[in-house]
C-alpha cells in the first residue's frame, strides 16, 4: 500500500479523522463523539455553558477530553487495521479561537511520557487551565472594548487583524484570563490555539500557530504575517513569549513524537504539518476558486469565500488563506447553527429529519410572509439574543404552526447568510458556485432553500467532513510543495463536484423582499453598539 495521509479535525462535538491516499482518495473516516463516548466530562454539544449575567455566557470545554479523544480515535484506527506505519504525514484542524494554557514545565514533561499509558493519565501537571475557553464564549465584551481602544478603534483593529474585536477571539480571551486569574497567567509558559494544541500533542513539543487560524485571534497582522505588538500589549504582558512566532499553514513542523511511534506504531518518518482552523481547513477541502461561495452547516454555520484584495470590515472576518500566501478568505460565522435546527426538530417533528423535510416541503416558499429570528444562543452576527417571530406585516407573533416554524428557521438562516456576506461585498453572479458542506449538507431540502434565497445553484462534494479532508490534503501538499490547486486538479481521487440542487428563478422577488424585511427586523432586536451579544 502506498503512503497514507491523516487529517484530524477537532470540532466542537467530535474528533474526526480522514485518511487519504496519494491521489487524495478517501480511504477511511473515523470519529469520536465527545458527549456519547466521553460522558465522564459531562459536556453537551461538546461544551460546558455557564450562563453568566445578561449577555454574558462563559463557554468552555475540558481540555483533557480532547487529549483522551485522540487516544480513543487512534485506538479505533488500530482496531480497524489502518496501517499507521503507512501514515506519511498528519495535519489537522480545530475549532477556531479556542485556547489552551500550558503550565510551566509542560514541554519538558512531554519527554518523559510513558508510551504504555494513555496521554490523559499523564497530563496532571501539563495545563494551567483545565477548561479551555471556546468559540461559543461571549463573556469578554469588556476586553474587546479595551483592545479596540488601545489600538485606535474597531476600524483600525479590523484593518490590521482582519476583524474588529469579537468576544470569542483569542486575544480578548487571553486578556480575560490575565485579568481574572493573573497567577494562572503567570504560571502559563505557552498558549496554543486548539489547532496548534493538537499538533503539539503529536509533536511532543509546542507547535507554532499557523497564519490562517492565527487570523482568528485579533492579534495577527494578516498582511505582514506577524503579531501586532499593540494588540499583544493590550491583551497580556509578555504575550509574544507565550505565543512564539506564527508560521505558514503549510509548514512541516517536525516528526511525530517517540510516544506515538512506540504506542501506536507510527514510523519516526511521519511528518506533522501545521494544523489550522476548521473553517480554513474546510476552505482547503473544498478547493474554493475565486467567485465561489461556501456554506458550512455545522455546530456553527459559516459562509466564506476567496478574496485577493481584502477589505476588512466591522462585521465578519478576513483571514489568511491556509494554502496560498497572497490569498485570503472572507467569512461570517453564526453561532446558531445545528443546535437550533436540532431543537426545532425536537419541538416540531416526530424527531426525525424525514419528518422535518416533509414539513418544510409542505409550506410555501416565503412562508406566507411569516418570519422568525432564531438567536437561541447569543448570536455573533448580528449581536442579538432570543427567538422572535413576525407576521407578514412585521407584527410580533407568539408562535407558529410546526411546519411554519421549520420553514421560518430555515429561511431565516439562509437570509442571514446572504445578508451578511453581501454586506462584505460578495454578490452571487450567474456563474457563482455555492458549495455547501458540514453535517447539514446531507439535507437537500435545506440546500433547496439556500439555492432559492441566494438565487444560485448549490454544489456539494458528497462529503460532510471537509475540514478533516482538507487537513489530510494539506498534509500531502506540504510534502509535495508547488501549487495546492494544481495538486487538487491533477489528483484523480479528489471528490467530484456535482450540482445538488438548482435554484428557482421565479422565487427571486420572494426572497429579495424577505431580505429587506430581515434587515429591518434585526435592527429591532440587536444592539450592535453593546458588542457582547445584547
Ligand atoms: O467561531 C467560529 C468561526 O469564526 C466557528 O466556526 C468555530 O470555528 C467552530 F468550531
Amino acid at each position: 500500500m502506498s503512503d497514507l495521509f491523516l487529517g484530524l479535525d477537532l470540532s466542537t462535538q467530535q474528533l474526526k479523522a480522514t485518511i487519504i491516499g496519494e491521489q487524495l482518495e478517501v480511504v477511511k473516516e473515523e470519529f469520536v463523539h465527545f458527549d456519547n463516548e466521553l460522558p465522564e466530562f459531562h459536556t453537551r454539544g461538546g461544551v460546558i455553558i455557564d450562563a453568566e449575567g445578561k449577555g454574558e455566557q462563559r463557554v468552555t470545554a475540558p481540555t483533557l477530553m480532547w487529549v483522551k479523544a485522540l487516544d480513543l480515535l487512534l485506538q479505533k484506527l488500530q482496531r480497524i487495521d489502518i496501517p499507521l506505519e503507512k501514515i506519511r504525514a498528519i495535519s489537522g484542524s480545530g475549532q477556531q479561537h479556542g485556547s489552551v494554557y500550558w503550565h510551566k514545565g509542560a514541554e519538558a514533561a512531554f519527554e518523559t511520557m510513558n508510551p504504555f499509558k494513555p496521554l490523559h493519565e499523564q497530563f496532571d501537571a501539563m495545563l494551567s487551565i483545565t477548561q479551555s475557553p471556546v468559540w461559543m464564549d461571549s463573556s469578554t465584551g469588556k476586553q474587546c472594548r479595551k483592545l479596540e481602544k488601545a489600538v485606535g478603534g474597531p476600524e483600525v483593529l479590523a484593518s490590521v487583524t482582519g476583524s474588529s474585536a469579537y468576544e470569542r477571539f483569542t486575544g480578548p480571551q487571553i486578556a480575560a484570563v490575565y485579568e481574572r486569574h493573573p497567577e494562572t497567567y503567570e504560571n502559563t509558559e505557552r498558549i496554543s490555539l486548539i489547532s496548534s494544541f493538537m499538533a503539539s500533542l503529536l509533536l511532543g513539543r509546542y507547535a507554532a500557530i499557523d497564519w490562517a487560524d492565527g487570523s482568528g485571534m485579533n492579534l495577527l497582522d494578516i498582511r505582514r504575517k506577524h503579531w501586532d505588538l499593540n494588540c499583544l500589549a493590550a491583551c497580556g504582558p509578555d504575550l509574544k513569549r507565550r505565543l512564539q512566532q506564527p508560521c505558514p499553514s503549510w509548514t512541516v513542523l517536525g516528526k511525530i513524537s517517540r510516544y506515538f511511534c512506540e504506542r501506536y506504531g507510527f514510523t519516526g518518518n511521519c511528518d506533522i504539518v501545521a494544523f489550522t482552523g476548521d473553517n480554513p481547513a474546510s476552505f482547503a477541502g473544498m478547493n474554493l476558486c475565486a467567485g465561489d461561495l461556501c456554506v458550512s452547516l455545522g455546530t456553527s454555520d459559516t459562509i466564506f469565500a476567496v478574496v485577493n484584495n481584502p477589505k476588512p470590515a466591522l462585521e465578519g472576518h478576513v483571514m489568511c488563506s491556509p494554502v496560498k500566501e497572497d490569498e485570503f478568505m472572507t467569512m461570517v460565522c453564526f453561532k446558531n447553527g445545528s443546535l437550533i435546527r436540532e431543537k426545532v426538530l425536537a419541538q416540531c417533528t416526530d424527531g426525525t429529519w424525514p419528518d422535518f423535510e416533509q414539513k418544510l416541503n409542505a409550506t410555501e416558499c416565503g412562508n406566507n410572509g411569516k418570519m422568525g429570528l432564531y438567536f437561541d444562543q447569543i448570536e455573533i452576527v448580528p449581536r442579538a439574543h432570543g427567538i422572535h417571530r413576525f407576521d407578514s406585516e412585521n407584527k410580533p407573533l407568539k408562535k407558529l404552526r410546526p411546519e411554519e416554524e421549520i420553514r421560518a428557521l430555515v429561511e431565516f438562516q439562509s437570509l442571514a447568510k446572504r445578508h451578511h456576506i453581501e454586506k462584505l461585498g460578495f454578490r452571487v453572479r450567474p456563474h457563482t458556485r455555492i458549495f455547501v458542506t458540514g453535517g447539514g449538507s446531507k439535507n437537500t431540502t435545506l440546500l433547496q432553500v439556500i439555492a432559492n434565497v441566494f438565487q444560485g445553484d448549490v454544489y456539494t462534494q458528497g462529503m460532510t467532513n471537509s475540514a478533516a479532508y482538507g487537513a489530510a490534503c494539506r498534509a500531502l501538499h506540504a510534502l509535495k510543495g508547488g501549487s495546492y490547486s494544481d495538486m487538487i486538479r491533477s489528483s484523480i481521487g479528489f471528490p467530484k463536484t456535482t450540482i445538488a440542487v438548482r435554484h428557482d428563478p421565479k422565487l427571486k422577488n420572494v426572497y429579495d423582499n424577505l431580505l429587506v424585511r430581515y434587515s429591518k427586523l434585526i435592527a429591532l432586536v440587536s444592539n450592535p453598539d453593546k458588542k457582547n451579544g445584547l
